[in-house]
């Protein structure tokens, strides 16, 4: 079988220590598949799906509810009383010293500046420079942290830091407690939470929630596509576009936020 292993997923089971649900493990430990990963990754070797006779695999499954149901009781009752916030997306590899990173930690800031909490995935990159702005001028900075295959963490600058074992109960938490979705430049990981904000705005689903892409020259292309492909062949109505908007520095989006948060048009 070809090997399908990500450059930034090492599946060496030899790897150093790794930070999981707030505890350092390592060796067997630390190989050992992640919640996320015993539930949806059924294909992998030594993860096979159960037979539909195995009665025990598929209680199993059914008991995990009662994991993933812990799960959002510990968010929605760490992140209720957050007040107006916005979530910040973009790239777990923006590196510190770039312009990116300079751009997420000014749109922490602004935010913090204007009376929001930052959200953000509370990993490195542009969440860690968009949670460090908000830390800078004392404001909240809340970092809903995952599980992953790999070494990751909250980084140092969450003040209110949640870890999640479960992708889909971390997304909630990010458009329930935020007004808005300001998404940096990104890959992955930042396409999927802006296509799910978009998708709940255009079906209705969420109202008044802007989401601001910064950064004109890297989503340009992006946006152009969806107009020139999407809204040409009718996969998207007409005006679906507009759900979104671009801009450039982080005054102009902080400035978005803030007017729909005053009652102005998303
Ligand atoms: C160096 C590295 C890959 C670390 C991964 N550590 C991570 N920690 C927390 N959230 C993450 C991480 N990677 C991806 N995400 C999620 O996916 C988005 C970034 O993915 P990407 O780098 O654009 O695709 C973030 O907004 C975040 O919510």
């Amino acid at each position: 079988m070809a090997d399908q292993t990500h450059p930034s997923q090492p599946a060496d089971p030899d790897r150093g220590p790794v930070r999981r649900g707030g505890q350092i493990l390592s060796g067997a430990a630390a190989a050992a598949p992640t919640f996320d990963q015993l539930l949806l990754d059924t294909r992998q070797s030594g993860m096979t799906a159960p037979p539909v006779s195995d009665v025990a695999s598929t209680t199993s499954d059914a008991w995990r509810v009662l994991r993933i149901q812990a799960e959002f009781v510990e968010g929605f009752g760490t992140l209720a009383q957050l007040g107006p916030a916005v979530s910040v997306f973009g790239s777990a590899r923006t590196g510190e010293g770039t312009d990116e990173y300079a751009l997420a930690r000014e749109v922490g800031r602004r935010l913090a500046e204007a009376g929001f909490a930052v959200i953000t995935g509370g990993g490195p990159g542009a969440m860690e420079a968009a949670n460090r702005g908000a830390h800078d001028v004392g404001g909240v900075s809340v970092g809903l942290g995952i599980e992953l295959p790999f070494e990751t963490g909250l980084n140092p600058y969450v003040g209110i830091g949640v870890d999640f074992r479960y992708f889909f109960a971390r997304k909630v938490m990010f458009l329930k407690y935020a007004q808005g979705f300001i998404v940096l430049p990104g890959g992955f990981g930042t396409l999927d939470e802006l296509f799910e904000a978009l998708t709940l705005v255009q079906t209705g689903t969420v109202s008044r929630f802007p989401v601001v892409l910064v950064d004109r020259a890297f989503w340009g292309p992006l946006v152009d596509w969806i107009r020139g492909a999407l809204e040409a062949r009718g996969m998207i109505s007409p005006g679906d576009v507009d759900l979104l908007s671009v801009v450039d520095t982080a005054e102009e989006a902080v400035a978005l936020m803030a007017a729909v948060q005053q009652g102005g048009r998303a």
